[in-house]
Order: structure tokens, then C-alpha cells, then sequence
């Protein structure tokens, strides 16, 4: 994707539908012109021009964040943003923008806020991402009780710090934002911060240089009393900034005031975590989120689907959701994809738009019939061609039925094949092994348990 200015301006207004009508944010992102976008082999590589330096400072600061996520999600690649100062004046813009350059040197002259009456404002959240919002499956069941359950009670029980982990755009984000927007909204009065730990670990560092961590402190610890903290796992890259971490969550913990976190690994895995910083995050609760099978995918878009107004026949749903096996975010970006060619082109929404505009999708390599039936033998301890034999012991039966079940499940083969790989079995053999499978499943938690493990492994080895 190339970003033209007509884009840009759509992608502003984007961002100010997120952010509600904020006419603080609109002074800020209006003056901000598009000067140059690269797309180089694996990125986006934007430069974007800025009137002055106030400008430069205040937008690196509290608008980068916002921008680069916004591209990202539009255009699915990482993206690059650098600002210039290009030193145009107000008479430089045309006349709304004239008046929203005198706005904005007037704010910046009177940086004190006038906090309006209601819920206080939260920098950086986004109002959409909410638990209304979200839609919970069994891959986020957990994640999302214990996120809801700390909103509604924040510092009061044992879940603190509350990590969230989970690969990128599996919903930890919007997880964040919707305990964020609930505490608001259930506690008006509590002072909430939302921040990346990226963005926490630049403000720290910035503050060391300028030996001014008495302010930093006083905002993050004294002027604070939730803080949200998204993307932990960037915290591990500065000594000097972990140790300012790990005594911030210790403070905050001590005044039994609420932490947040999100992670896309586990403690354990962050790279350059000290031991005593690994066991302050493992102390709370820690609740995972994963891909979210079919089902899921299916009950997300559905969702989106009628968010954005698009509506799609069961065909083209089921489609996009098969294909789109990576990450929630990618689920959202086909449909957006979907909507932006039909829209550009004027052409209705069917499977055979779909198939045009993700074909790229399709050659995915996902997993053989051969790998399910490995990871099934494996896990119960068997041989690949005990499950292809003739046996009827219970120790081959079961698992049989199982890779049966989930070859079903993940590579939708017709019954008849299905049979076939298992040493020639005949089709009913294979129902009556799906229907058995279905069943044990709703009776017995270990067994489910069971299916839920090779699921995972399943999507470990696609990546799903
Ligand atoms: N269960 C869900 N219901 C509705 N929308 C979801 C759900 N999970 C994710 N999304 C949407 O998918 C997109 C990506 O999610 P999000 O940004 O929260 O992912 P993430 O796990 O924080 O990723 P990253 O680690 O890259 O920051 C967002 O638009 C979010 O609203």
C-alpha cells in the first residue's frame, strides 16, 4: 500500500472518530502534511512535515503512537514514521487550518488541562475498545474474565499485576483499553494511565538524561493511580528502565492500586529480564489469549462485519475466516480490505470478490494430514501406523478418533479421504469417530482438555 494524501486525510479523520470529538486532538493532527511515503521490501517508510517545533515534540510524543498503529492496521506492514519541520506559518494553511494553528500556539502556550466535570480523560485510549466490543471465545474466555473482573475491582484482590500474553493482534490491546474505559467509567474519580511500555521506557530514558526522574516519578507513581502498561515486553532493553519498572509496580502493588500488563510472551521469555522483575510480573495473574479456532474467527467477523456495514453471504464469511488463520487483527484487516476494493470499485460483496482480493492468502501453507496424525501419536505415546491398523484396544482407538476429528476440524477433508489416510476406513467409521470425539468432549474435562492441548500444538506448528 502507497499512502497518498487523500488516504492520509481519511486515516486522520480515522483517528478522530476513535478518539471522539476532541478538538485538542484535531489542532494537533490537522497541520500535519504528508511529505513522502516509501514502501520498501517489508515496511512503510513515512516522513510526514510539521509546522514548528512545538509541533515536532508534541506530536513525536503523543500522536506518533497513535498514527503508526493506525497505518499499520490499514495497511498490515510495519510502518516507519519520522517527522520534519517544514516551518510553514499559519497563513501557510488555508483558513480552518489558520484558525486551528492559533489554537494550537495557544494551547501550547497554557499547557495547564481544565479537567471537564464526568470521567476524566484518558491519553492515548481508544473509546471503541471496549468489553462490549469484544467478542469472548473459548481462546480469550479466561483473559477476558480476569481483565473484567480487575476493571470492576481494580486493586482490591490478589490479581496484581494482571499480565495478559498472547501473539500479536490477539486482542491484548483491546483488552487494555476496555479495562481502562470501564475503570473510567465505574471509578470517574481514579487518575488512569495508558501507556506503551516503548513509549514509558523513551519518557524514562529522555528523563535520566535530564536528571529529572523526580517529575517522571511524580507522574507515573505519585499522580497515578491505574496504569496501564501495554507491550511489557520492550521493558527488558534498559537496565536502568526495568529497575525504574519493577519499583513502580512495587509502589503501585504496596498502595493496592491496580497494574495492567500486556506481553506477547511470557515473563520468562522477555529477553534481558532481570529475576527479580520476572517475579514481580509472575506474582498477580497471568492470563493467556491464543488464536481462536473457526468458530471464534467466525462469531468475530460476523460481528465486524455489522459493524462496519458490510454485509457478506455465509459463503464469503466462511471463507474469510478460513483463510484468515493468523491473528485477529489480520481477520479485521481482510474484511476492511474486502469493503475499501468493493467500495473503490463499486462491485458487490461476494465469494468471488473475496477470492480476488485475498488470493495471496490462500497459498498459506497450513498442515498436513500426515503432521496432525504425528502430533496425535505423539501425545499419546503411539505410532503413526497404530492409528493407521486394523487395532480396536482403547489406547489406539481413542487417539484415532481424535486425528479424525481434528483433521475434520482443521483441514476440512471430505469424510471418504479421511478414511483413506487412516488405512482405508470407511466413511461411517469416520462419523461415528467425529460424533464420539463431539460428545466425550461436553462429558469429560480431561478429555477436553486433552483436545484443547493438541489444538494448541496444532497451532504452533501452522502459526495460526
Ligand atoms: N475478541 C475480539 N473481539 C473483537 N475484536 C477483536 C478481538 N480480538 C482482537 N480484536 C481486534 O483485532 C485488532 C487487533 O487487536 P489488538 O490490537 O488488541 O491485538 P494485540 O494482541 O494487542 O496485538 P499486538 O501485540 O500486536 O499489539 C483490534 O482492532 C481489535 O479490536
Amino acid at each position: 500500500m502507497e499512502l497518498d494524501s487523500l488516504f492520509w486525510n481519511q486515516i486522520k479523520t480515522t483517528i478522530k472518530t476513535k478518539n471522539g470529538a476532541n478538538k485538542l486532538l484535531e489542532n494537533w493532527l490537522d497541520p500535519i502534511e504528508l511529505i513522502k511515503s516509501e514502501k520498501t521490501a517489508d515496511s512503510l517508510k513515512i516522513t510526514f512535515g510539521v509546522p514548528s517545533q512545538f509541533f515536532f515534540f508534541y506530536v513525536n510524543e503523543h500522536l506518533k503512537d497513535k498514527i503508526a498503529q493506525e497505518l499499520r492496521e490499514q495497511s498490515n506492514i510495519p510502518v516507519e514514521i519520522d517527522f520534519v519541520v517544514t516551518g510553514k506559518t499559519a497563513s501557510d494553511y488555508n483558513t480552518s487550518l489558520q484558525d486551528v494553528m492559533q489554537n494550537t500556539e495557544q494551547v501550547f502556550q497554557q499547557p495547564v488541562q481544565v479537567v471537564p466535570a464526568g470521567p476524566r480523560p484518558v491519553e492515548n485510549i481508544n473509546e471503541e475498545f471496549t468489553f462490549s466490543t469484544f467478542v469472548v471465545g473459548k481462546n480469550s474466555e479466561f483473559a477476558h474474565a480476569a481483565t473484567y473482573n480487575v476493571a470492576c475491582n481494580p486493586g482490591t484482590n490478589d490479581y496484581n499485576p494482571l499480565l495478559i500474553y498472547g501473539p500479536s493482534g490477539m486482542g491484548k490491546t483491546h483488552l487494555l483499553n476496555a479495562a481502562g474505559n470501564q475503570i473510567r467509567q465505574n471509578y470517574p474519580h481514579l487518575r488512569i494511565v495508558y501507556i506503551s511500555a516503548e513509549r514509558f521506557l523513551n519518557e524514562c530514558v529522555s528523563a535520566l538524561r535530564r536528571h529529572e526522574m523526580d517529575k517522571f516519578r511524580q507522574k507515573y507513581r505519585e499522580n497515578t493511580d491505574v496504569i496501564v502498561v501495554d507491550d511489557v515486553q520492550y521493558i527488558g532493553r534498559g537496565e536502568a528502565v526495568q529497575e525504574e519498572f519493577f519499583h513502580m509496580i512495587n509502589s503501585f502493588i504496596e498502595k493496592k492500586k491496580q497494574v495492567v500488563l500486556a506481553s506477547d510472551r511470557m515473563p520468562k521469555d522477555i529477553l534481558g529480564l532481570e529475576d527479580r522483575s520476572r517475579t514481580r510480573l509472575e506474582r498477580g495473574l497471568i492470563a493467556d489469549i491464543t488464536m481462536p479456532d473457526l468458530e471464534t474467527r467466525l462469531a468475530i467477523l460476523r460481528y465486524k462485519a455489522e459493524n462496519y456495514n458490510v454485509r457478506l453471504n455465509e459463503d464469503t464469511i466462511q471463507y474469510i475466516a478460513k483463510i484468515s488463520k493468523k491473528s485477529i487483527r489480520e481477520l479485521e484487516g481482510n474484511l476492511k480490505k474486502i469493503k475499501m476494493f468493493s467500495e473503490l470499485q463499486g462491485l458487490s460483496i461476494n465469494l468471488e470478490l473475496a477470492r480476488k482480493v485475498l488470493a495471496h492468502h490462500e497459498n498459506t501453507v497450513t498442515i498436513s494430514i500426515e503432521e496432525i496424525q504425528r502430533i496425535v501419536a505423539e501425545y499419546y505415546k503411539i505410532r503413526v501406523t497404530d492409528l493407521k491398523s486394523t487395532s480396536r484396544a482403547k489406547p489406539i482407538v481413542v487417539p484415532r478418533q481424535i486425528a479424525m476429528y481434528l483433521i475434520k476440524k482443521f483441514l476440512d477433508k471430505s469424510l471418504v479421504d479421511i478414511g483413506k489416510a487412516f488405512g482405508g476406513k470407511d466413511h461411517t467409521t469416520v462419523i461415528n469417530s467425529l460424533d464420539k470425539v463431539e460428545n466425550l468432549q461436553n462429558q469429560d474435562p480431561q478429555f477436553k482438555n486433552d483436545i484443547d492441548e493438541l489444538i494448541n500444538q496444532i497451532h504452533n506448528v501452522t502459526g495460526l
